[in-house]
């Protein structure tokens, strides 16, 4: 142990690198930072000028000289240099008055990442000071911090769905015994959004607009009779001024009816794959969703009409893959969790 370390003077650090949102935990002090992976570029010198929420604001928004972008795209590193420059400037954060000195990290990715990109977290992760870097796939991260018994043989199941991808996972004495990552989640709703605002009212709208009415007005099943309506503006297609419509509660939901369908067939086709003895687990304990899908109105429901399973919502979905990782910051005894684990100096 480095003297530094035995004076506490190193924290260690859980980052949840997500399509949608970066969260990073600080060891005894829990989540420091939460803030959207988006990074606003000047086109000219390619340098970074925003981070997170001030960034997101500038998606669809921003000035000729100017590009928002996400540098984390269906799961995947879609552009590294951002990826590392995001990195670096969330860690600077999260240790804002208190310099950070190597710390170990414990990084949940997306499951579906290659080896390469595996390579470049790290190396990002490295660049930005680490002295270890430990990756976890995030449904075991977020099981963990959705409070499951990863430890215990026996089969617990996990769906969380993200921005980029939904993970399905079936997870028992600390590892995946089954799953399936799909690229069909929170984003892919925004989009039909975006597609059905266009297609029925020839209004034109931003990523922003077409979230917020996602998250205000979304649904995956009729939870109530009352059909809620809002008011949304856009850019009217054929007059080119701004307009004002209105939508409904069961138009979005239809719009949003497809992906719906194939998050919940990568449930079923999981639950079909799942041993016999591990199933009859999950129907004991029931399913528990993670994620900011996880939040989508009635979803809960329609799953377990659907599967015959009663379903949960973990209690801060958002939060499961940090809380993940800081838990396995902190408890020595979960130490089979990892996909990779790379000490660099
Ligand atoms: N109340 C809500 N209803 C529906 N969707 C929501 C709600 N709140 C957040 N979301 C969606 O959740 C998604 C973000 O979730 P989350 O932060 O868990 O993803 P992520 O971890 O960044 O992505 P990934 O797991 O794909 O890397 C966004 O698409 C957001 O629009």
């Amino acid at each position: 142990m480095g003297f530094l370390n035995r004076f506490n003077l190193s924290r260690d650090i859980g980052i949840d690198l997500g399509t949608a949102n970066t969260l990073v935990y600080v060891s005894s002090k829990g989540i420091v930072l939460e803030e959207p992976s988006v990074v606003a570029i000047e086109r000219k010198t390619e340098k970074p000028r925003a981070f997170g929420k001030e960034a997101k604001l500038l998606l669809g928004r921003a000035p000729e000289n100017i590009e928002a972008l996400r540098p984390l795209k269906d799961g995947v590193i879609a552009d590294f240099d951002a990826t590392e420059a995001m990195i670096h400037e969330f860690i600077k954060r999260a240790f804002e008055g208190n310099p950070l000195v190597n710390p170990r990290m414990v990084i949940g990715i997306p499951s579906g990442v290659t080896k390469l990109e595996r390579r470049a977290v790290i190396e990002a992760a490295s660049n930005a000071g680490a002295r270890e870097v430990d990756l976890i796939e995030e449904p075991l991260a977020a099981a963990i911090g959705a409070g499951l018994p990863v430890s215990e043989p026996t089969g617990n199941m996990i769906v969380d769905i993200g921005g980029g991808t939904t993970e399905v996972a079936v997870i028992s004495s600390q590892g995946k015994v089954i799953s399936e990552s799909i690229r069909i989640a929170g984003d892919e709703l925004t989009e039909a959004i975006v597609n059905q605002i266009k297609r029925e009212h020839k209004l034109a709208i931003g990523e922003n607009t077409a979230e917020m009415i996602k998250l205000q007005l979304g649904s995956a099943y009729a939870v109530d009779k009352n059909d809620r309506n809002m008011e949304v503006r856009g850019l009217h297609l054929l007059s080119g001024l701004p307009r004002t419509i209105e939508v409904s509660e069961s138009e979005i939901r239809d719009c949003l009816e497809e992906s719906v369908k194939s998050i919940l067939e990568a449930i079923k086709r999981t639950l079909e794959q799942t041993p016999p003895d591990l199933a009859a687990d999950i129907i004991d304990r029931g399913i528990m969703l993670a994620g900011g899908g996880a939040m989508l109105r009635g979803l809960d429901t329609l799953i377990s009409h659907e599967t015959g399973i009663i379903t949960h919502i973990a209690a801060e979905p958002l939060k499961c893959v940090v809380l993940g990782t800081g838990r396995v910051l902190e408890d020595k005894t979960l130490d089979r969790v990892y996909s990779d684990r790379s000490i660099l100096i």
